[in-house]
């Protein structure tokens, strides 16, 4: 089992580049179903659900050439539309096939995804949207069986939550459906609106993307494209985060500033010193003192969930009270019990984290129960005295491009082991 070794005390400085975005390269990729023609990709993060993700359109036939940060897709040799539970557990994610696959062939089954450490994630929107799209869905023995005759049909779908996912299944299935599709209360992510200009780029005709309603006039077939992966927001909020709580100045290189808006808002009020250009962002914390922050988690483009483990252990290094609230998922407080072991002082009322004070941490072993609860244990492994053992670091690898070596290039010690 590999771990991550990090020796905290070093003040990050320095640059780092930015990777493609995780969350929009999973569904561009997916995207690639809906067409027989070729569809080359770039900027695509390194990581491991990228990984799985080739692995699963492999599995329905497709011919992937992956070059690392570009792949290209052929899906028009797909022989299978059976998305199984081996690869569908490995990564949520995989629940974006169904649309796609039931637009094109008029049929899919896809296991259900099930669960995971940030709480119970269902997919009943994916599934009520589809049906209003006219599929007939049955889920059987842990699979969704989805079915149409002939197209889709054109519908308009209010979503009750503001679901990223949903929203994004819906809008890739309706660009294959007849007639017209508006979904309402869809959410509003920057990853969102990636996909909607890839799916336009292949001939789709989505107006809206990036607002609440979004309009998808369906077409009879789409065609290859070339496309390049937006930015990854949450990779750059969280090298932001760390420059800032280990004292130092960082420049974040192939990033937007525009895709953090609401997390250079809260480093700023944190007391950061944060400017940015065109394609970078710099932060400067030198000689200045950190300041706990009050955060409550929305949907976009209001404060990403996304982000809310790694401004915990902002709030656990800075001066005064500070509290997060989360407000998407129900259980995405599992990084505290490692941070308290660590000897954060966290105060966990309901689903709202409070620091009252500025605590010291001490380096301990300590485990990844998902993503970016290892992101914020790897921050304080980097201000804790002495070493930190961070364990099961394939939660890390998930959505962070050589995570260590980004962080080894801004002057932290850490170093990646296994046995
Ligand atoms: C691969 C990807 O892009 N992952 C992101 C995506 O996950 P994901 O797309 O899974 O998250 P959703 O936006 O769907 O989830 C938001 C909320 O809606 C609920 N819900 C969702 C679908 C459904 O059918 N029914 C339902 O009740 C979820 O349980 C959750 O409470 O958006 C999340 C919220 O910004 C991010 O944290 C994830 O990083
Ligand atoms: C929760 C996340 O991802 P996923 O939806 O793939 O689990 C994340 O990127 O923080």
């Amino acid at each position: 089992m590999e771990k991550l070794l990090i020796k905290g005390g070093n003040t990050l400085n320095g640059e780092v580049t930015i990777s493609g975005a995780k969350n929009a390269a999973l569904p561009i990729l997916i995207s690639s179903i809906l067409t027989t023609e070729v569809c080359h990709f770039d900027n695509v993060p390194n990581l491991r659900d990228i990984t799985f993700t080739c692995q699963l359109l492999e599995q329905f036939g497709t011919k992937v050439i992956n070059n690392g940060h570009e792949i290209q897709i052929d899906a028009g040799s797909i022989n299978s539309t059976v998305a199984p539970y081996e690869l569908v557990n490995k990564m949520r994610a995989s629940i974006l096939v169904l649309g796609p696959l039931l637009a094109r062939f008029g049929h899919a089954e896809v296991s259900l995804p099930g669960g995971c450490a940030i709480g119970a994630r269902p997919v009943d929107l994916h599934i009520e949207g589809l049906k209003k799209l006219g599929a007939e869905i049955s889920v059987e023995a842990g699979y969704v069986n989805a079915k149409v005759d002939g197209r889709l049909k054109g519908a308009r779908i209010y979503m009750s939550t503001i679901s990223v996912g949903a929203t994004e299944n819906l809008m890739m299935a309706a660009t294959l459906a007849e007639g017209t599709t508006v979904l309402e209360n869809a959410a509003r992510e920057p990853e969102i609106v990636d996909l909607a200009v890839c799916l336009n780029k292949m001939g789709a005709r989505i107006s809206g993307a990036g607002s609440n309603n979004i309009t998808i006039e369906g077409v009879e077939k789409l065609t290859g494209c070339k496309h390049t992966i937006l930015p990854d927001r949450i990779e750059t909020g969280t090298f932001l985060v760390a420059a800032a709580v280990t004292g130092g100045k960082v420049v974040c290189k192939n990033t937007d500033y525009r895709l953090v808006e609401p997390v250079i808002e809260k480093l700023l009020d944190a007391n950061a010193l944060v400017t940015w250009d065109d394609n970078s962002i710099s932060i400067d914390m030198t000689g200045r003192e950190l300041k706990a922050v009050n955060i409550k988690t929305l949907p976009h483009p209001g404060f990403p969930t996304d982000m809310q483990a790694q401004f915990t252990i902002l709030n656990v290094a800075a001066n005064g009270v500070g509290t997060i609230t989360e407000t998407i998922f129900e259980n995405r407080f599992m990084h505290v019990p490692e941070l308290r072991r660590m000897g954060a002082n966290i105060q966990l009322e309901g689903n709202t984290a409070i620091c009252p004070e500025k605590s010291s941490l001490m380096g301990a072993q300590v485990v990844s129960t998902d993503l970016r609860a290892s992101a914020s244990l790897v921050i304080a492994g980097l201000i804790a005295d002495g070493t930190t053992q961070l364990d099961e670091v394939f939660h890390i690898d998930r959505g962070y491009e050589n995570i260590e070596q980004k962080f080894v290039g801004l002057g932290a010690d850490i170093t990646r082991v296994d046995n």
